[in-house]
């Protein structure tokens, strides 16, 4: 089996930040969530693993990810010259997957439950694709299924009438037949390849397609409320305390766990956390942060408020002009 990650997205929820740093790259719990990805393909043993990109990422891709020696993977990067929707990504790598059976994760989501009952019914040839579900609040916003008599009857693109509240999550297993299922479809009403009008065509051929819901944690990093809900479950997934690098330096701070600070930061008279990852090299002198996110080589010093749900950019700097403690309500 192989494995295929799409990455070739635009991002355009998370602008101006994934307007030139791609979508999949960005950390959660100071982790980029491509690797994420990966590692739970690796997992259920899938060391053969395609990642669609657009072509302008290939640079970027390849100096974050490389090759995959370092895992021990072998990695091909396909490209998709423009975002046509997922079923069109998916296509693209028909050469690659060639004859194979395949688990295919957007890139952008994170998934706490095993691949292994999503694999099954596809590598003991008992369908041709199967799902992963789950329940959510908001079924406008998903791809969702309709179940009748335990089978999937019925899937729909972020539906205007949603016919149940599961909702299709980004990791799927599909046998090579997916190819003829996509070469089939249109582009749907918001103009794209529709991964679940492809599917929809294999249960219309009478091919029926299993699913499992889920009930662990998952997330899809696409807006910046998720991300930082991403964060947090990933924070307490990770570790029950904190997580600091061992090059760290902290000097007279609280740390209130679950954290994560990357290698080579400095912090300073700063009161951090419940739920804060911060990035490589950052220095950070008078600020009390919680649910936050700061990207790598982020400077702050000196805020006088309560830094909270915030997303901190790549090398930014942030300074206040008085010392915290300093400013009164009046
Ligand atoms: C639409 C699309 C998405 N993808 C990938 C990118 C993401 O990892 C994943 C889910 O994509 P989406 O979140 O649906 O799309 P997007 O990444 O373009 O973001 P936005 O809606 O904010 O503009 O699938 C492709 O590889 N090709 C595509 O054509």
């Amino acid at each position: 089996m192989k494995g295929l990650i799409l990455c070739a997205g635009k991002g355009t929820r998370l602008y101006p930040l994934t307007r030139s740093y791609p979508k999949t790259l960005i950390p959660v719990a100071n982790i980029p969530i491509l690797q994420t990805c990966i590692e739970k393909l690796t997992e259920q043993n899938i060391t053969d693993i395609g990642i669609v990109i657009s072509p302008s990422q290939e640079r970027i891709m390849k100096d974050h990810i490389g090759t995959g020696e370092q895992w021990g993977l072998k990695l091909t990067y396909i490209y998709q010259h423009e975002p046509k929707g997922i079923a069109d990504a998916v296509k693209q790598a028909e050469g690659y997957i060639n004859k194979d059976s395949f688990l295919l994760l957007l890139g952008d989501n994170l998934i706490t439950d095993s691949l292994a009952k999503l694999m099954l019914p596809v590598t003991s040839q008992i369908s041709y694709a199967s799902l992963m579900l789950t329940k959510v609040d908001n079924p406008h916003g998903y791809g969702i299924a309709e179940i009748s008599d335990h089978r999937i009857v019925h899937l729909e693109e972020k539906p205007l009438l949603p016919r149940s509240n599961l909702a299709v999550l980004g990791a799927y297993a599909f046998h090579p037949l997916i190819f003829k299922a996509i070469a089939a479809i249109t582009p749907s009403k918001r103009g794209e390849y529709e991964i679940t009008d492809a599917i929809q065509w294999l249960i219309n051929q009478g091919h029926p397609v299993p699913y499992h819901i889920t009930e662990k944690q998952n997330s899809d990093i696409g807006t910046l409320e998720r991300w930082l809900e991403a964060n947090r479950w990933m924070l307490e997934e990770m570790s029950p305390t904190h997580r600091i690098h061992e090059t760290c330096q902290l000097d007279n701070c609280d740390i209130i766990p679950p954290v994560a600070i990357a290698q080579g930061c400095r912090l300073k008279d700063c009161v951090i956390g419940p739920y804060v990852s911060i990035g490589a090299d950052t220095n950070i002198e008078g600020c009390h942060i919680e649910n936050s996110i700061l990207l790598n080589q982020t400077q702050l010093k000196n805020i006088p408020y309560l830094i909270k749900d915030t997303v901190v950019g790549f090398q930014s700097v942030v300074a206040g002009l008085q010392s915290r403690g300093t400013v009164t309500d009046q």
